[in-house]
């Protein structure tokens, strides 16, 4: 199967698997071409700002009714459960989280089983906030579909390719290239790779978009062309399978008797697409300082203040660094925002040892951090005459507003690292008086 993507952010797209079938001047004729049914969902309210509206038109086989009751569906470790309890100000970070065993006997986790959570804040009642979760998977989601109501999924694979079969058509996605899945859209995920890890976030507030450039111009950083959105594609399945919702923090399953990914044609503007991070026009410093690393900014969900995000996805890929006579790594500091990292590969500027592909850090709001004493050592001490080379490096962090509360789980997992402070230990006393 070759997939085909069409190009652009928040555009009015349109695409058919089989000529004919989009209605033309109408979205809703008395009957829709090839004896399909016409279909909307929406993403935005109906009286949304033209900008911000969000929906889609769907001309597909059966209805999206169609299926059996749901009921409670247990994978405990995926939820939305942050707790309203005491949150523990530490520097906190984990190793990756270990992949499930790739022989005959492992047991088969799907990406859906897999799915991890680790922290977050706000909810989906509250309909701001995000989920953060991590996954690792060895099995392909056979006969079984999912969904989420509660937030648009900003996928980031750091192991194995995922392809992601949506009702819109299909997403083949590497480490480095991310996804966005919209509220709502069902979708499959197999594995190529047979064993897959990576990031999550579940964004419960506005859908995310590419921010605003101010003075950088009419180019620059995530630029718009370079963001891929499918085209249709659909099967004709019938069989016993398995719709997985998520839905108020919560998982639920029913059974449905034939694939829901049967979407012929669409056309609108609530769609997933995927974006290869390795485009990013990365813009910095050529003078002194280190500059914010709102500089960074791929994808923004604006909050009810503006300039404040609900969540920002910063990347910090490869660059060269040129400011002369300047600290050049991220600089010690504290933040009102809340910062989760993690590293999809390399090694990230800040930290010389600990934080590794595929792991994640959390420094919440006013915590101190930065570089570690080696790190530290290294920069105060370097040539910064010439120009310094980042290459092989792809760290991000998932930034907000709110607090980002660790779940129980995350701050019991075997993969905690607990002696995470040791890591500013050895920054020496330097005051000479
Ligand atoms: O904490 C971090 O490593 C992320 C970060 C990077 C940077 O360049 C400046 C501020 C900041 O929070
Ligand atoms: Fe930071």
């Amino acid at each position: 199967m070759t997939v085909s993507y069409q190009s652009g952010f928040g555009n009015e797209f349109a695409t058919e698997a089989l000529p004919g079938t989009l209605p033309v001047g109408r979205n809703s004729p008395q009957r829709v071409a090839h004896g399909l049914y016409a279909e909307q969902i929406s993403g935005t309210a109906f009286t949304a700002p033209r900008h911000e509206n969000r929906r889609s038109w769907l001309y597909r086989i059966r209805p999206a009714a169609m299926h059996g009751s749901f009921t409670a569906y247990t994978q405990q470790q995926f939820h939305n459960d942050f707790g309203d309890g005491p949150v523990t100000p530490d520097q906190l970070r984990w190793s990756p989280l270990p992949l499930p065993g790739s022989d005959a006997t492992a047991p088969r986790v799907d990406f859906v089983d897999g799915l991890f959570t680790m922290a977050g804040n706000g909810s989906p009642a509250a309909m701001h906030g995000i989920g953060i979760h991590l996954y690792a998977a060895n099995a392909d989601m056979q006969g079984r579909f999912f969904y989420d109501a509660d937030g648009e999924l900003l996928i980031v694979p750091q192991q194995g390719r995922l392809q992601i079969d949506t009702e819109l058509g299909v997403i083949e996605l590497e480490p480095q290239e991310i996804a966005v899945i919209p509220r709502g859209i069902r979708f499959r995920v197999s594995l190529p790779d047979g064993v897959a890890r990576g990031y999550v976030c579940e964004n419960f507030g506005a859908h995310l978009r590419i921010p605003d450039l101010g003075p950088i111009g009419s180019n620059g950083l995530a630029n718009p062309r370079d963001f891929l959105t499918p085209t249709a594609a659909f099967e004709d399945i019938e069989g016993e399978f398995e719709l997985i919702a998520k839905f108020q923090g919560h998982l639920w399953h029913a059974s449905i008797g034939h694939s829901p990914l049967d979407v012929v044609g669409w056309h609108g503007n609530h769609v997933p697409y995927k974006y290869d991070l390795r485009r990013f026009n990365t813009i910095g410093s050529i003078s002194f300082d280190h500059p914010d690393p709102s500089i960074f900014l791929v994808l923004t969900s604006p909050s009810d203040t503006p300039g404040v995000g609900n969540m920002d996805f910063v990347i910090f890929p490869p660059r060269i660094l040129a400011m002369e006579n300047t600290f050049r790594p991220p600089w010690f500091h504290r933040n009102i925002a809340s910062e989760f990292m993690g590293l999809i590969h390399g090694a990230y500027d800040a930290k010389a040892e600990g934080f590794a592909p595929g792991g994640c850090s959390l420094h919440n709001c006013m915590t101190g951090h930065g570089p570690d004493a080696a790190t530290f050592e290294t920069a105060s001490n370097a040539d910064t005459s010439k120009p310094h080379y980042i290459r092989d490096t792809m760290a991000f962090m998932f930034e907000a507003r709110a607090v980002i509360r660790p779940t129980r789980q995350a701050l019991h997992a075997r993969h905690r690292q607990i002696d995470y402070q040791q890591c500013w230990a050895g920054l020496a006393k330097h005051f000479k008086g």
